[in-house]
């Protein structure tokens, strides 16, 4: 009833209006369709997204070697992403490509869920999947996601309530509270969204962060609810030559530390984001020591949802936060591995969208399949809401409502 009976590949578009892939996988009766993202600001130790000569060849290549997964056991996860990095051949994905590995991937775990008749997030973590990770939203932000808007990539509202639902409308209430003080304040300029869609508009750093922490106090206050801001700088982006770069100075690495670990305890900062480069550990672990008791310090591009690295930063103390993203390392299986890694040694994890992205709800299922305390997928935007609203779906049938 598990066994695989067919796959198909084809290209879609992403929320940026590029071509993806997405994977539909037919058991004899059930099915599972599951598409990747594409990240802009990716880290340099992620999987390749896909081969030389893009995504086509990269499909070609699977479909070369289809016939290896038709006949397997759909629910044998294991075997499956085995086989994945068996026909790729290479430690990066190179030849297959880390996006459609996982889109493979999550389409077989889904084919196999849904011939089981389970919803994807009980078959993945059973009877004791009954948390929903708390959402980060994206409100205000620049970076590579965005021409024209503050250097720090995401400034991000984290709903703490015991309700998912209530989390996902508070988010999105603080980032239309953004937008009325925008508007406030740059009466005669237009002002645009991002990739992510949150705001963009022209404020340095620190103005925006205050725009963003005004108005999580603000939402908060009025609905009752614990919120608090965070950010992602995504250093690496603006790290050249030794320095970080901003619009308006440029800090060394050791003035970037002070410079976190200040706004951290100036504006109640509760969560920080690659706000080192990536190849900086013993930065980060530098930085966890100063702010660790009281904040989440998370590796994005340093850890790259890869063991290996995540073993590096524990080994080091470096951050105490693991940002997942399945598609830096291409299968179900590797994500799960760092999402129990980061688990055993004390971290917590958050997993992630991407900001290119489709509609497609595994990070959800994941998330609430293994206990994953965060989970950031912006707090507006078709392909946003798409996770966030099934996010209170599944906060209703746990509740039996
Ligand atoms: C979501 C992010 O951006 P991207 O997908 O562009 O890597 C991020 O840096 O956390
Ligand atoms: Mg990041």
């Amino acid at each position: 009833m598990t066994l695989i009976e067919d796959i198909v590949l084809r290209k879609i578009l992403d929320s940026r209006g590029n071509p993806t892939v997405e994977v539909e996988v037919y058991t004899l009766n059930g099915y599972g369709r599951a598409a990747a993202p594409a990240g802009k600001s990716t880290g340099k130790h992620e999987v390749k997204a896909y081969p030389v000569g893009g995504i086509d060849k990269g499909i070609e290549y699977f479909k070369e070697r289809m016939d290896n997964f038709i006949g397997m056991d759909s629910t044998q996860q294991e075997d499956i992403d085995a086989m994945l990095h068996e026909i790729d051949g290479t430690d990066d994905f190179s030849m297959l490509g880390g996006n459609i590995a996982i889109a493979i991937s999550l389409a077989v775990a889904k084919a196999a869920a849904n011939s089981m008749g389970l919803p994807f997030y009980q078959y993945l973590g059973g009877a004791f999947a009954n948390r929903i990770p708390k959402p980060v939203g994206n409100v205000l932000g620049g970076g590579k996601h965005a021409v024209g808007g503050t250097t720090i990539q995401e400034m991000l509202s984290m709903a703490l309530s015991d309700s998912a639902k209530d989390n996902v409308f508070a988010n999105a209430l603080v980032h239309k509270k953004v937008g009325e003080k925008l508007r406030e304040r740059f009466p005669n300029i237009s002002i645009g969204l991002g990739d992510e869609k949150a705001w963009i508009a022209p404020m340095d750093d620190i103005e925006a962060i205050e725009v963003v922490v005004d108005a999580v106090r603000e939402v908060g206050e009025e609905y009752g609810i614990e919120i608090k801001p965070a950010l992602d700088f995504a250093a690496s982006s603006f790290y050249k030559d030794g320095k970080y770069h901003y619009k308006n100075k440029i800090l060394t690495p050791e003035e970037q530390i002070d410079f976190v670990e200040d706004i951290v305890k100036n504006y109640g900062i509760y969560l920080v984001e690659d706000p080192l480069d990536e190849e900086d550990f013993d930065g980060f672990a530098e930085l966890t020591r100063r702010i660790g008791h009281i904040a989440y310090v998370v590796g994005d591009d340093i850890f790259v949802t890869n063991v290996e690295r995540i073993k590096i930063g524990v080994d080091k103390g470096a951050a105490n936060t693991v940002l997942i993203k399945p598609n830096q390392i291409g299968t179900l299986t590797d994500t799960i591995r760092a999402i129990r890694f980061s688990k055993d040694n004390g971290y917590a994890t958050m997993i992630s969208h991407r900001s290119g992205e489709t509609c497609d709800t595994s990070i959800v299922h994941i998330g609430v399949a293994f206990g994953v305390e965060f989970i950031k997928t912006g707090a507006i935007g078709g392909e946003r809401i798409a996770k966030l609203n099934e996010m209170i779906r599944i906060e209703e049938e746990l509740k039996g409502e």
